[in-house]
């Protein structure tokens, strides 16, 4: 991986995680900054990864080849017109993580026609266990989109999109994807308990039913999770009896309307922000 001078502009929940699947993945430490107007969550930073961190976007941009742009979208605007107003933004990649935000208008927020490569990363990069999508208009060149593919290819899998508009698919299906999982699960947790059991049990009966599944499923590719879904159904048993609930129920449809919601939300911030 080449090993750029590494900046992250918003040192929240997201920055974290990547931050920590690079460390993980080789990354010197060294080569990353992050910036953030609180302290806390930087000395937490320096403390965890052993990265330089400073309260000064101007310092971290000074620092920088390369700047990951991790604030929330609504703070983009004023952020970056700092930015540009009081340093030098030539020969900077840009490479925003920000829902909803093309890259037409980070480039009108950068206020030039800098490089901007678009990631939709998601928290579990924090385990190497990320998955991103990517995307670049043709003005980016193969050396900037190798850096960024092999950085997040470094906290997790990868897929490029091929129109920026997909980007919005990979929110819905993988951004914001762990939060359902999470839903699902507390509400799991939550009837286990109805049920009797502690919340140490509850937790501990779905998290690891969870994880077994999921590793069931990236360990047999060739199979459908259809099939895999009918191991599990004895014929007239019990997993019938709930999954022909949740199918009655209109699971799928409420599946889709909740993907369907976040594409419409990201369309939505583009138009705003
Ligand atoms: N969380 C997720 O799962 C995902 C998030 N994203 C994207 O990542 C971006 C960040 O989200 P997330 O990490 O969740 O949000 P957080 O709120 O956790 O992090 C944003 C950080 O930006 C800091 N900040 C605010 N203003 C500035 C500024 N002017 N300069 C520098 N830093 C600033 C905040 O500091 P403080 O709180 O101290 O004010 C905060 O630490 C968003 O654009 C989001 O769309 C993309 C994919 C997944
Ligand atoms: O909720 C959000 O807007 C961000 C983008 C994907 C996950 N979190």
């Amino acid at each position: 991986m080449q090993q750029r001078k590494l900046a992250f502009i918003g040192a929240g929940n997201m920055s974290r995680s990547i931050i920590s699947g690079l460390i993980h993945s080789g990354y010197d430490s060294a080569h990353i900054l992050a910036s953030n107007p609180t302290a806390p969550r930087l000395e937490k930073l320096e403390e965890e990864f052993g990265i330089q961190t400073t309260v000064s976007n101007d310092d971290a941009c000074a620092f920088a080849d390369a700047i990951v742009l991790s604030v929330k979208p609504q703070v983009m605007g004023d952020m970056c017109k700092a930015l540009r107003e009081n340093n030098d933004l030539e020969g900077k990649l840009f490479i925003s993580i920000a829902a909803g935000l093309p890259v037409s208008r980070l480039k009108e927020m950068l206020g030039g026609d800098y490089p901007v490569v678009r990631v939709m990363p998601n928290t579990p990069s924090l385990l190497g266990k990320g998955m991103s999508g990517l995307y670049a208009d043709e003005s980016i060149s193969d050396e900037d989109r190798q850096y960024v593919e092999d950085m997040m290819n470094g906290v997790g899998e990868t897929v490029w999109a091929e129109k920026e508009d997909d980007i919005n698919g990979v929110i819905a299906a993988a951004g914001s994807s762990p939060a359902y999982f999470f839903l699902f699960l507390q509400a799991m947790q939550e009837e286990a308990m109805n049920m009797g059991f502690d919340k140490e049990a509850a937790r501990l009966m779905v998290q690891q039913a969870m994880l077994g599944a999921a590793e069931m499923v990236c360990n047999n590719p060739d199979l459908e999770l259809s099939e895999l879904r009918a191991q599990v159904t004895s014929k007239g048993g019990t997993t019938a009896a709930a999954v022909n609930t949740l199918i009655d129920e209109g699971l799928s449809d409420i599946v889709a309307k909740a993907m369907r919601a976040a594409v419409d939300r990201a369309e939505e911030m583009a138009k705003q922000l």
